[in-house]
């Protein structure tokens, strides 16, 4: 089975205001409300894929029951405990030309709710992937994914870490399967200002030395650049197409690696595989479906 954990549902707030002016009344030309978060959309990006999987996570209040409605109407197996206070939260996503993000903070995760979330995982063996993706709420230590992988870690599930700063950077002593910084990610990891194509390399290479078996990097319309574990380098630009949405684009590359890996168990298919997924999801309005994916790996240059 392939698990998803979300500690920071959202509820994407996705707002179109042609020329956005700050400090005046803005009015928008069309929103929408998608369910967010990392894991949440790697879940539905895998299932849109035809892989099932289970998406875990914490749900607050109204906003977490319409998360929780948004996916099982999607299609989406998942289980979230429940939290007693505060609301899961709203992240809005301004289209204005540039695409302008406010995620905000998650609420607070009490002791017993995470205990609740360490003991599903304690389920998990040789044959699952786990992918631990996205923010934490601030009430929780920068550690946490690392204390996951450090009590799963007799237990060979293959785990995907998906995350910034310090939650990423502590977990990669305990050999992640795979590792997606953007290129930004990339240069607050490594401390390489990653502004050409051999940085980048340099960069991922120095994350793979740190204990990540598979580093992907994703560089938005310029593709991606993968190091696999056995040290061999993929690049490819992405297909072209006319930005609508790269929200989502990130998390669509993940599933689209993961689908990728499990059909061929070949890093160059998942690679492709990745790219085709991110970037069909941001040639429309929220994640691609299985065609669209299918028809952006069909205009991918040939090996
Ligand atoms: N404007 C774009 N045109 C084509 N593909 C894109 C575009 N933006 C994103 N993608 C695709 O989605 C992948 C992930 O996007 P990226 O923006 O790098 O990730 P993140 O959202 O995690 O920062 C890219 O590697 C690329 O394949
Ligand atoms: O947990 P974070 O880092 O705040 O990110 C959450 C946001 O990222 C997303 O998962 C999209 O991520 P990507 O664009 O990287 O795929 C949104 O759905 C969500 O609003």
């Amino acid at each position: 089975m392939i698990y998803t954990v979300t500690f920071n549902p959202s509820l994407d707030y996705i707002v179109r205001v042609p020329n956005l002016a700050e400090g005046a009344t803005n009015r928008s030309e069309g929103q929408a409300l998608y369910p967010g978060g990392k894991g949440i959309n790697v879940s539905i990006m895998l299932s849109n894929l035809g892989y099932a999987s289970k998406a875990l996570g914490f749900s607050a209040g109204f906003t977490g029951r319409e998360i929780e409605r948004l996916l099982a109407e999607n299609g989406c197996d998942a289980e979230f405990i429940p939290l007693h206070r505060g609301n899961s939260r709203i992240n809005i996503k301004i289209k204005s030309g540039e695409e302008t993000e406010i995620n905000g903070q998650g609420p607070h995760i009490p002791s017993e709710a995470l205990e609740a979330l360490f003991q599903r995982l304690d389920a998990c063996g040789p044959e699952d992937i786990l992918v631990l993706a996205g923010s934490i709420p601030n009430s929780l230590p920068t550690d946490i994914y690392e204390q996951i992988m450090r009590r799963l870690r007799d237990r060979k599930t293959r785990i995907v870490v998906d995350a910034t700063g310090d939650l990423l950077k502590n977990a990669l002593k305990y050999h992640p399967f795979l590792v997606k910084p953007n290129a930004a990610e990339l240069e607050e990891l490594c401390g390489i200002r990653c502004d050409t194509m051999d940085k980048i390399k340099q960069g991922a290479i120095r994350i793979q030395q740190d204990g990540a078996l598979n580093v992907l990097v994703s560089l938005g319309k310029d593709g991606a650049l993968l190091i696999d574990r056995h040290g061999q380098f993929h690049t490819s630009p992405a297909p072209s197409g006319i930005l609508v949405n790269s929200v989502g684009s990130g998390d669509s590359m993940v599933a689209g690696f993961l689908a990728g890996y499990l059909k061929e168990q070949d890093y160059a298919a998942a690679f492709r595989m990745g790219i085709a997924a991110g970037s069909a999801t941001a040639f429309q309005e929220w994640l691609a479906t299985k065609d669209q994916v299918l028809k952006a790996y069909q205009e991918l240059q040939p090996l």
